[in-house]
């Protein structure tokens, strides 16, 4: 089971583009067009499921914002890290 991090490990892990808001770790992908980032979205969604490790994700015009936390743990835990890596390489 993955330990919850304290803020400074996150905030010393964290990858570029990435924020800590509280528990959640959040980043703002934006794109040329709505359906690039629908489409982005999706990516996301499909990693997600493999990981079994679910976002919220928000879809805006020209711009996708998906935050993490691990829910069980009560924070951000080293797979919300590992999924934002993964996000970022479908980017
Ligand atoms: C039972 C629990 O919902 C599952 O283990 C998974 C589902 N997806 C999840 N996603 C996220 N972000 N955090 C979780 O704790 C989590 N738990």
């Amino acid at each position: 089971m993955a330990q919850r991090l304290s803020d400074d490990e996150v905030d010393s892990k964290l990858s570029g583009g990435w924020e800590r808001e509280g528990d959640e770790i959040v980043r703002v992908y934006e794109f040329d067009s709505y359906l690039d980032g629908v489409e982005f979205a999706t990516e996301v969604g499909e990693v997600a499921e493999e990981e079994f490790h679910h976002p919220e994700i928000i879809i805006r015009y020209e711009e996708v914002e998906v935050r993490l936390t691990s829910h069980e743990e009560g924070g951000i835990t080293e797979k919300d890290l590992r999924l934002a890596d993964l996000f970022d390489d479908e980017f």
